[in-house]
């Protein structure tokens, strides 16, 4: 990396209250105690209109794990000492991110005939149930419970979308991934052709704390959640085939869930270089960024920064709003043009603003809005 061109201006509303300097990336890192007031968050969406996910699955299968390692930045090892719980557990994770998130921690003995669980209530204002199933264990008593829990859930709110996460693959070999992977969507879906309910359809993922795979995952749940996404990947397309620019991610800052992308195909190794940009970013804010009173963090919606790779790649960051940004994957003769490319992206964010504008005015009535920004300026090469 050949350079950093770092944070400025001036600070509204930084980024929460607690961090950790020189730590991979701020823990506990969020949006401040303004979020959340009158149960709208800072972008001015009310919260109920967020996408809710549910986390659930058999004891030890990762949930809390992926929970803290997406959601509060801690490292992988550090879950090797969390706490089992022994009782049904609900955290939000509502006010320090662009996804609004609740994990059900749901023990394996829990009865879903119990009378006192409310299942309308749990499965009612849901938008995705994510399963977590052991990979590295015997997963058969897993798959009734998966069973057990997308039918009834299903019953309540047939617009849920179940996701499955086979999880802990990093102990899995290669071809063992695909066999595990193969043998779960089979049985999981015999077991409900048996019971007469083929309309559910679920969704899987091989997933691991131990590498992006997790936040990959994620990352696709939550777009699957975002009624704006047509027009989120429209804008996309427009703007990078102005700017000349390869590759481009939207990123929900807080948790590195990217919650749209262009149309072109996703590499791993391009999301995870994003991923790493929005870490050195938000460490050298947290470090060098000078924060006005009352902020505790430099770090804005008027960050931006540029990096300089040594095989002539540029990674290209900007802040979009307080809660996302945009890297964009560039080669550098395409850089030449920088002026261009920071014009197009100012029309961008105008543009994103009206999305989310449109959806606060119409709340609960998604509408999309396909005015590509007419101000565009092409790129020549
Ligand atoms: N190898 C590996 N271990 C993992 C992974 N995710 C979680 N673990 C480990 O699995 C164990 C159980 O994780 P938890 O997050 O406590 O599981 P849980 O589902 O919340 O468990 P309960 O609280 O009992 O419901 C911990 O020791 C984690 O370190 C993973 O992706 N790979």
């Amino acid at each position: 990396m050949a350079s950093f061109e770092g944070e400025e201006e001036e600070v509204e509303g930084g980024y929460g209250s607690s961090y950790v300097v020189g730590g991979s990336f701020p823990k506990d890192f969020g949006y401040g105690p303004e979020d959340g007031l009158d149960g709208e968050l800072s972008d001015g969406v009310p919260s109920q209109n967020k996408p809710r996910i549910l986390l659930m699955g058999l004891r030890r299968s990762g949930k809390s794990s992926i929970q803290k390692v997406v959601f509060h930045k801690m490292s992988p090892n550090e879950t090797l000492f969390l706490e089992s719980t022994n009782k049904i557990v609900k955290e939000d994770v509502s006010n320090s991110s662009f996804v609004q998130f609740q994990i059900w921690d749901f023990p394996g003995q829990i009865d879903f005939f119990d009378p006192t669980f409310d299942s309308d209530m749990i499965f009612g204002g849901c938008g995705a149930l994510v399963f977590v199933i052991d990979a590295q264990d015997d997963y058969m008593e897993a798959l009734n419970r998966l069973h057990q829990t997308v039918t009834r859930a299903y019953k309540v709110n047939p617009s849920i979308r179940f996701e499955v996460f086979i999880h802990k693959v990093d102990g899995l070999s290669d071809d063992h991934k695909i066999e595990t992977q193969r043998d779960i969507h089979q049985r999981a879906n015999d077991d409900l052709l048996d019971a007469g309910m083929e309309s559910i359809s679920l969704s899987f993922y091989l997933t691991s704390i131990y590498d992006h795979s997790i936040f990959e995952a994620f990352s696709k749940v939550v777009q699957k959640l975002i009624p704006q996404l047509p027009t989120l990947e429209h804008l996309l397309n427009i703007f990078i085939s102005n700017s000349g620019i390869e590759k481009a991610f939207l990123f929900d800052v807080v948790s590195k869930i990217y919650i749209a992308t262009d149309s072109s195909p996703v590499d791993m190794q391009s999301y995870e270089l994003c991923c790493d940009m929005i870490d050195v970013v938000i460490d050298v804010s947290c470090i060098y960024g000078i924060a006005e009173e009352g902020e505790s963090s430099a770090f804005d919606n008027q960050s931006s920064s540029i990096i300089h790779l040594n095989n002539g790649t540029v990674l290209y960051l900007r802040e979009v709003n307080r809660f996302l940004a945009l890297v964009c994957i560039l080669r550098e003769d395409s850089f030449d043009r920088q002026g261009l490319i920071d014009y197009n992206f100012l029309c961008f964010r105008n543009a994103i603003q009206k999305v989310f504008e449109v959806k606060c005015q119409s709340v609960g009535i998604p509408r999309i809005l396909m005015d590509p920004p007419s101000s565009l300026i092409q790129s020549n090469g």
